[in-house]
């Protein structure tokens, strides 16, 4: 088994508990609440600027010159394409691009993102991989499976989200990064493919939290924002 197939099997239980979540549902047969979605675009929009910051450590971070232009390639998509996405979603609910760039990170947020540049920033290659990884994937079997849904891609609000991580590019991303965490993995001993294992459990649970903080609406305290 790939190391790759190892980590998504051990990471499946949590996996499927994102994909029955009833915010990713809710996308899914169009009936989630605006509200929620509006709060999940704008955590999702602070976030995706410090995933943008990962792809920009990879390249420094990269063992050749093909891999450090393909970081750089998942960089800028992440910045003019993905983020498009949101600031088109802000456009249609009255948000300026302003007013989302300065959205203030919530607890778990703030604890996702940390978690992933602490990780990165000290660790190598393979471990700025791994912790990224179940963000790339598990969102493009996310979408999907939420494609497979009729008439969802079509819904007059939801449809472009779903379009969006079911294309074919950014299933290339993960592909990719599936393909160089194997690489990245052979000949690695039993206790460092563990210590990596935890990573993307990690990340793992906390892609699950992001649906949960988003559907709760979860922030800081009113008396401490
Ligand atoms: C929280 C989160 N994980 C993964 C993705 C996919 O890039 C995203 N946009 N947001």
């Amino acid at each position: 088994m790939s190391f790759s197939a190892r980590l998504h099997q051990k990471a499946l239980p949590i996996w499927e508990a994102s994909h029955n979540h009833p915010f990713v549902k809710g996308i899914g047969d169009g009936t989630l609440d605006i509200e929620k979605f509006k709060f999940f675009m704008k955590q999702d929009y602070v976030y995706l600027i410090d995933y943008s910051r990962l792809f920009a450590l990879a390249s420094m971070k990269a063992n050749s010159l093909k891999n450090m232009a393909l970081f750089a390639k998942m960089l800028d998509a992440t910045l003019n394409i993905e983020m498009d996405l949101h600031r088109q979603y802000a456009e249609r609910l009255g948000i300026s691009a302003e007013e989302l760039e300065a959205t203030q990170a919530a607890p778990m947020t703030l604890a996702y993102s940390s978690y992933m540049l602490s990780v990165s920033e000290r660790g190598s290659l393979i471990d700025l991989v791994t912790a990224i990884l179940p963000c790339a994937w598990s969102y493009y079997e996310i979408g999907k499976k939420l494609a497979e849904i009729p008439g969802a891609m079509e819904h007059e609000f939801y449809g472009e989200w779903i379009t969006m991580y079911q294309s074919e590019e950014f299933g290339e991303i993960a592909d990719w990064l599936i393909k160089l965490l194997d690489e990245l993995a052979l000949g690695l001993p039993e206790s460092e493919l563990a210590r990596l294992e935890e990573i993307f459990f990690n990340t793992s649970r906390f892609e699950y939290m992001f649906w949960e903080m988003s559907y709760n609406e979860e922030s800081w305290p009113s008396h401490v924002r």
